[in-house]
């Protein structure tokens, strides 16, 4: 009998996906990360609703404490980014660090299974001519999750499958109410784990970063007021800058060696080209030259085409065919060819280079 691993939240989308394997025949074994430190209201509620679901399925359910590994990856991480004045994604370094790296070394080396599965909404296929397993949009664009799953390893991929990559969310819900899961009526996550657990992203960093007033400059340095922390400013931000101005102000920069916000109309938040690091072609062999493809530069925003150049050392250079409003150092630029994810990397400061 086929065996999987399948990483259960406690939420409406992993309970589906595991009861869908199991009516598929498979064996199934429930895995719970227990991720965050002190405030996880939501990890400890969701370590019970998975456990219910085990329970309701008559499956094995394991509870692995990863609180560390989820305070070094993402706490810490976040907490540096946010302090050297860039926006860190960390969703797709959980993805890779925290998630399918650990749950597919529990499963094979404690458990003896070569496979997990997910609640995500993204596929995964196999492409023969170039023996590489690809990774490709849900079917379901509006929950597609494609995007924060560019980090992922050949190895992750082969032993991953993804049960709701075909389905609508609207799907999903029928079917865990035809499963009659204790799940079926929870609510959306709507943010990122950390916001959703502390309020707000301010709320979080306020936590670990102390309050540190300085300047809000123009962009010859001229001062047009104060700011209290530049870990609550991000580029593009427009709202909340707290200056009157004749048109829109946006925030252009943040200078953490000066403890600066920099400040300037839409045209200087534009971008004609962005350097990406830290990248990984998760579909596709490392291009040696230039190729085209269409970049998604923030997850909520689209795909716009571009001539990706590649650099040395893991590094990209990406010229987009219209100049891009608020491109964030530490956001993701994620590649796609069609439905394909290529690969994707983490936008650099633009003096980087
Ligand atoms: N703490 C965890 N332990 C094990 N697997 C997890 C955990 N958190 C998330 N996952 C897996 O990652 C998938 C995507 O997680 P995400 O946080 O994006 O939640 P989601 O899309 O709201 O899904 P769900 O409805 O299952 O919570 C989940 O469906 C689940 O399979």
């Amino acid at each position: 009998m086929n065996r999987v691993v399948v990483g259960l939240s406690g939420g409406v989308d992993s309970s589906v996906a595991a009861a869908t394997l199991h009516r598929q025949g498979y064996e199934v074994v429930g895995l719970t990360l227990w991720l965050m430190k002190g405030k996880g209201q939501c990890c400890s509620e969701g370590m019970v609703d998975a456990a219910f679901i085990c329970e309701q399925l008559g499956i094995p359910h394991h509870i692995v404490d990863s609180r560390d590994v989820f305070q070094h990856y993402i706490v810490d991480y976040l907490v540096s980014g946010y302090e050297a004045g860039i926006t860190p994604l960390p969703c797709s370094q959980c993805n890779r660090a925290v998630k399918f790296g650990p749950m597919l070394s529990y499963a094979r080396e404690q458990l003896g299974i070569d496979q997990i599965a997910t609640g995500h909404y993204a596929r995964i296929q196999y492409e023969a001519t170039s023996a590489r397993y690809q990774l490709l949009r849900a079917v379901d664009l509006t929950k597609d999750q494609s995007y924060f799953l560019y980090d992922l390893t050949q190895d992750q991929l082969a032993g991953t499958v993804f049960p709701l990559g075909e389905l609508k969310k609207t799907e999903t819900r029928r079917l865990a109410a035809e499963y009659n899961l204790k799940t079926a009526d929870k609510p959306e996550s709507q943010d990122l784990c950390l916001i959703e657990s502390h309020g707000s992203m301010k709320a979080f960093l306020d936590k670990y970063i102390s309050q540190s007033s300085g300047n809000i400059v123009d962009v010859d340095g001229k001062v047009l007021g104060q700011h209290n922390g530049i870990h609550h400013y991000t580029i593009g931000q427009r709202k909340g800058i707290g200056i009157a101005a004749a048109q829109p102000l946006y925030v252009i920069g943040i200078d953490a060696g000066r403890n600066q916000v920099i400040v300037g109309d839409r045209t200087h938040a534009t971008q004609p080209e962005c350097t990406v690091g830290r990248v990984n072609w998760v579909s596709i062999p490392e291009p040696t030259a230039p190729i085209r493809a269409t970049a998604q530069v923030r997850y909520r925003s689209p795909a716009v085409p571009v001539t990706v150049i590649p650099l040395e050392g893991n590094r990209m250079k990406l010229v987009f065919d219209e100049p891009q409003f608020s491109v964030t150092p530490g956001q993701a630029a994620v590649l796609y060819e069609g439905d394909i994810v290529l690969g994707g990397g983490i936008i650099e400061r633009p003096t980087a280079g």
